[in-house]
């Protein structure tokens, strides 16, 4: 496998197994050696591995320069630039049309900002990417960029409404398209996109059908939105616009952006999505046009670099917590009862591990990250039939991404190219009930599945609001001529972030985390190695 450089990544490991390639950041120092001793650890437990090579590219930073961290901080301030509409083109700002002093009655929202109300973000104002000093790279979870774990500033652009604009609010067309999987908050966010662009002035909102397909089937047509149309659609999950993966090329999407006459496209979507948000932009560059092209994050897999979270994970985590607490009751209600949940995260185990820590009815949480074998005398038949001679019952919640090592392989794709996995929720289902057959124990294993049922809902309340603060900073960072970039919450505060950094690589629960210790402490499960 081709080793990718990322100027964001001091190592990088490229891992291959007999089945499969991994190809993992070292996000910063913490001690290669003991990270790659990890991994082999790791992954040595996957019952079908038994190849492992291990490569870790060369730090690229001499920490025996004295000015490294200089550098380094240089060179973190120009990847976390945001790309702006003057860098290729010679426009000129005016000032904002958006002020809460200046609105009246009608909310026309065109009276001119007061030099007194201090409600505007400074482009000069920052926020923090990472708050912990590790005083070891081996203290858990540790993330260093020097083998002495020093201390340097990473500062990220805060997100908000400017005092200048790159855009004349009444001659602007805005477009909103969603893309990739249903999450819960869709809505929510088209929702304040529209109230917000309403209040600096926008007449002219649309939206884009099905995703990106949208742009280029004759038969999808654009649909017009404003206040009206919007107003209740929070209070149903989905997407007003529909969603779809696939779709047409980048070329086709701008020539439809082109023809369309649009200004400013909110892109709301996951990593797939942001990739191609990120093309688009290049493109317009390229072509000189003067679009800006704001993402906000999508995914209830929760797998969005840099972020404290995407919106939609939390509802997510807190419907697969309702799945949990059935197969609980079924598996306490049952003589030798075994309750099975399976639930969404294609490459991340985050709501597997949130809703395992958050309904506390979780005996063994299975994720993508962490390799475990079912047979053995250390496997998870063995402390499964350890779990009913002790306790009587047992509740399992595996990530659909999760023991894919243990199924046949597929090359099937879907129409984004992600790959379908295999369904190891049945697969389990299926050795458990055979192994309890053969040891002549009674079992009564019941399979809970609620897959789209998490991520079909309406958004829940912290979620709701994450939506909304997200949705605003999108419309105010396309007003400040930003594009390229996407919105997020970081360290509880909400930035600008330029799109190849969130895209890097999909985020990942970090088995030296403190939150998967504290899975494991809540579970009790052992290592099924
Ligand atoms: N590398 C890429 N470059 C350009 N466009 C892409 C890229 N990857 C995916 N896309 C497009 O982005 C859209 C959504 O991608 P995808 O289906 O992978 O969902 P996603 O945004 O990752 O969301 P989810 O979290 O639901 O998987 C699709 O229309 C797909 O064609
Ligand atoms: O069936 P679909 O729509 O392709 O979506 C399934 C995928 O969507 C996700 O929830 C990401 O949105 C993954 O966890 C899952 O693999
Ligand atoms: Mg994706």
């Amino acid at each position: 496998m081709a080793i990718t450089s990322s100027t964001n990544t001091i190592g990088l490991l490229n891992l291959q197994t007999n089945g499969k390639h991994w190809n993992m950041d070292l996000p910063l120092f913490r001690s290669s050696h003991l990270k790659v001793r990890r991994f082999k650890r790791i992954f040595k437990c996957a019952s079908q591995v038994n190849d492992i090579s291990v490569e870790v590219v060369k730090p690229e930073i001499d920490f025996k320069d004295p000015d490294w961290k200089k550098h380094f901080q240089e060179d973190f301030d120009n990847r976390f630039r945001l790309p702006h509409l003057t860098d290729i083109l010679d426009v000129k700002p005016r000032p904002t049309t958006f002020s809460l002093k200046s609105r009246g009655p009608l909310g026309d929202g065109n009276g001119a900002p007061m030099d007194t109300w201090y409600g505007y973000v400074n482009d000069d104002d920052r926020a923090l990417l990472k708050v912990i000093k590790f005083a070891s790279p081996n203290s858990a979870g540790a993330e260093c960029i020097d083998p002495d774990c020093s201390w340097v500033e990473q500062w990220v652009h805060r997100a908000g409404p400017r005092k200048q604009i790159y855009y004349e609010p009444k001659e602007v067309k805005a477009a909103i398209v969603t893309c990739g999987g249903l999450c819960p908050g869709l809505n929510d966010v088209i929702r304040q996109i529209v109230f917000t662009l309403e209040k600096y002035g926008v007449k002219n909102i649309v939206g884009i059908q099905f995703g990106y397909r949208g742009f280029c089937d004759e038969n999808l047509r654009e649909v017009p939105l404003s206040h009206q149309v919007v107003q209740n659609i929070n209070l149903a999950g989905g997407s007003l616009l529909g969603v779809s993966r696939g779709g047409p090329s980048i070329s086709d999407i701008v020539d439809s952006i082109q023809a369309k006459a649009i200004d400013m496209l909110f892109v709301l979507g996951g990593n797939g999505t942001h990739a191609g948000a990120n093309a688009i932009h290049d493109e317009c560059r390229k072509r000189k046009m003067k679009v800006s092209v704001v993402g906000v994050p999508k995914t209830i897999d929760n797998d969005i670099q840099l972020m404290d979270k995407t919106f939609g994970f939390d509802t997510a985590v807190e419907e697969a917590q309702r799945a949990i607490n059935s197969a609980y009751i079924e598996a306490q209600s049952a003589y030798h009862g075994i309750g099975l949940v399976k639930l969404m995260g294609r490459s991340s185990g985050f709501i597997a591990m949130h809703a395992s820590l958050s309904s506390g009815q979780i005996d063994i949480c299975l994720i993508p990250e962490v390799p475990f074998k079912l047979e053995g005398p250390n496997g998870l038949l063995q402390h499964l039939e350890h779990l009913i001679k002790t306790k009587g019952k047992a509740v399992v919640c595996v990530a659909e991404g999760a023991g894919q090592e243990l199924l046949q392989k597929s090359a099937a794709l879907d129409a984004s190219g992600n790959v379908v996995l295999g369904d190891i929720g049945v697969h389990i289902q299926q050795q458990i009930k055979r192994h309890f057959k053969n040891i002549g124990v009674p079992a009564d294993v019941k399979y809970i599945d609620p897959t789209y049922m998490v991520r079909a809902c309406r958004a829940n309340a912290s979620d709701a609001i994450l939506c909304t603060v997200l949705g605003q900073n999108a419309v105010h960072g396309a007003f400040a001529g930003f594009s390229g970039i996407t919105t997020g919450i970081c360290n509880i505060h909400y930035v600008y972030l330029p799109i190849p950094e969130v895209i890097r690589s999909p985020r990942r629960v970090d088995p030296n985390s403190r939150m998967w210790h504290r899975c494991l402490t809540s579970t009790g499960q052992p290592d099924f190695c």
